[in-house]
């Protein structure tokens, strides 16, 4: 089976790719300005339906995202062009190819507020929640399949860290670090999230899941457990709120998510976020 995997030259991208050809999996890696087996910009219609014609995957896995939630709420066009338009160009060669699977990468800043959360229970605070949430819409038209995740572990990609490798970076620095006590949220590891996607891609199902860690965090304890298993001293680490950072964009405390749903359809039961960062590749 062909998969296409767009932003593959990305974080998330940088650690499927080898775990899914590791795995034997026939897979063209899709990047835009770093390359890849190809290079497009998934804002241009024709561009990305050339390459689908050409390359006629049978599942395609978009990862494409302004992923930068300040670079978001600055410029709301470029967050469209990047996390809306680029569904939509690939839903639509979709809705042209029946026997063709899309499997779109969400995320986890679409909730808010305390609790596990289920899928319909969403709240949007920002310009990259909208635009992530407009592009489910595209993606779900179309009988596709959205993942909404989040995640951590050792980033493969050059200029790309993840939480947990900002923390090991910075603690053995000793830089002066604050991590939010308020913000919750309930990512997998980068392992566990490819082995999990890698199961969506062989049996696509419609709709929207959750894909995340069976328990939550705060993302303080998040970081003093990284810290823990590291063996790195706390001694530059301070506990701070969400709003003591200043950030631009307004952000979700709670994001932690119910998995029930993705666990019933796919006959998994996913791992708590303790047991996840003991085993995770940091
Ligand atoms: N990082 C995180 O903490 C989380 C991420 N997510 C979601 O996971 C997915 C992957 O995130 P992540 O790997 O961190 O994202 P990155 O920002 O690391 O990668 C984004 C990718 O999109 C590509 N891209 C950007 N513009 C275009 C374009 N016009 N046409 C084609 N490709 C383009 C980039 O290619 P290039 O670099 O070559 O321009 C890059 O490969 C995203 O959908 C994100 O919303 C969800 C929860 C948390
Ligand atoms: C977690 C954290 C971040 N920060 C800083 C680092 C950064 O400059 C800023 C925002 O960091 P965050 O990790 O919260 O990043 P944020 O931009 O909110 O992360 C988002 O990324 C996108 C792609 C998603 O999909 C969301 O799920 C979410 O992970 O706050 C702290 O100072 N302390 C902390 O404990």
């Amino acid at each position: 089976m062909r998969v296409l995997i767009t932003g593959a030259t990305g974080l998330l991208g940088g650690r499927l790719l080898p775990a899914w050809r590791q795995s034997g999996m026939d897979v063209v890696a899709v990047g835009h300005a770093a390359a890849a087996d190809a290079a497009v910009d998934l804002t241009d219609q024709k561009a990305t339906w050339r390459l689908l014609e050409e390359r006629r995957p049978e599942v395609v896995v978009n990862l494409v995202a302004l992923s930068n939630v300040d670079a978001c709420e600055q410029d709301p066009q470029r967050a469209y062009l990047l996390n809306v338009r680029t569904a939509q160009n690939l839903a639509g060669w979709l809705a042209k190819r029946p026997g063709a699977a899309l499997v779109h990468i969400s995320t986890d800043h679409v909730y808010d507020g305390p609790g596990a959360h289920a899928e319909p229970d969403v709240t949007l605070l920002n310009i990259y929640a909208y635009s992530k949430f407009a592009a489910e819409l595209a993606v779900l038209a179309v009988g596709g399949t959205a993942l909404r995740v989040n995640f951590f572990g050792r980033s493969l990609t050059a200029g790309r860290m993840s939480f947990s490798d900002a923390i090991i970076q910075g603690l053995s620095a000793g830089q002066p670090m604050g991590f939010f006590t308020d913000v919750f949220f309930s990512p997998l590891s980068l392992d566990t999230l490819a082995a999990m996607i890698a199961r969506v891609v062989a049996d696509p199902a419609p709709g929207v899941f959750n894909l995340g860690a069976a328990s939550g965090l705060s993302k303080r304890d998040f970081a003093w457990r990284v810290a823990q298993r590291m063996g790195l001293t706390l001694a530059g680490a301070r506990e701070i709120t969400l709003a003591q950072a200043g950030l631009r964009a307004r952000r979700p405390t709670g994001m932690v998510m119910a998995v029930g749903k993705f666990e019933k359809r796919y006959g998994v039961t996913l791992p708590s976020l303790e047991a996840e960062i003991e085993s995770a590749t940091l």
